[in-house]
């Protein structure tokens, strides 16, 4: 781990249902997520993924264990504080986009500041939507936009307010390669060039590519880490969890 942690968990325990249904979604996860690095979360469909990237971003709650953004452990917090904390300090990008129809781009990566009271900053701002491609987007309504603009406004939206992290949950299932490429390519520069860190939920090793550093879960638990993925490193990874 190079450099202090922008989130985390310690032997965190979710499990759904009880009884004979009760399902252990994580099961004894710790990992930490290091600030300006981008992180795949990886493995098989039900392997975790989800859950953890819920209960990282205050969007689920835990059984046990602690989850932390930045210093703070979100397992003590009201529901108010975990709000609060979730619209200043993390920012989401989800696969179907989540975009208001009716406003404009420029107008939706702005809600969630108008929405807290915050002051943007122009020039952050600025480099924000010039980084993504969306000067000359950035008056058209969702539904003037290609799915790839649509979701480069959403990772403009997710950065806008400087999180300490961004989630990103599986941001290129509703995207051709070509534009897929395009965001995790902006993903992966919001990181190296603005000093941004992203955990993404994939189950793409093209896109597990683009990252600095893979974790993989299977049967809720960490099963394997990899530096550097690659898609073949990935894939073989996959391969010895018998996927
Ligand atoms: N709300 C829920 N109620 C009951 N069980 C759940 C719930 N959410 C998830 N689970 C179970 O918890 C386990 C982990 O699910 P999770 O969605 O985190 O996996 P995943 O790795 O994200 O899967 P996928 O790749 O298919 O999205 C699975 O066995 C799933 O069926």
């Amino acid at each position: 781990m190079d450099g202090p942690a922008a989130a985390g968990v310690a032997d965190v325990v979710k499990t759904y249902g009880n009884g004979d249904t009760a399902v252990r979604a994580l099961d004894h996860v710790s990992v930490d997520f290091a600030a300006r690095r981008f992180t795949a979360i990886m493995g098989p469909s039900g392997s975790g993924k989800s859950t953890l990237m819920h209960c990282l971003a205050g969007l689920d709650t835990v059984d046990d264990g602690k989850v932390l953004i930045g210093q703070t452990d979100l397992t003590g917090l009201s529901d108010a504080a975990l709000t609060r904390l979730r619209r200043d300090r993390v920012g989401f990008v989800f696969q179907s986009f989540n975009l208001l129809p009716t406003m404009t781009a420029q107008d939706n990566i702005l809600l969630g500041l108008r929405l807290a009271g915050r002051r943007p900053d122009l020039a952050w701002f600025d480099t924000v939507v010039d980084a993504l491609g969306l000067r000359t987007r950035l008056r058209h309504t969702p539904g003037e936009l290609s799915g790839g603009q649509q979701q480069r406004v959403a990772c403009a939206r997710a950065l806008v307010g400087r999180p300490q992290v961004v989630f990103a949950d599986e941001p290129t299932g509703n995207l051709d390669s070509r534009a897929g490429a395009e965001v995790l390519d902006f993903l992966r520069t919001s990181v190296r060039e603005l000093d941004q860190t992203v955990v993404m939920v994939t189950h793409d090793p093209v896109a597990a590519s683009y990252t600095d550093h893979g974790v993989l879960l299977a049967d809720g638990r960490v099963a394997a880490h990899l530096t550097r993925p690659t898609a073949d490193t990935v894939l073989a990874a996959l391969t010895n969890l018998g996927v």
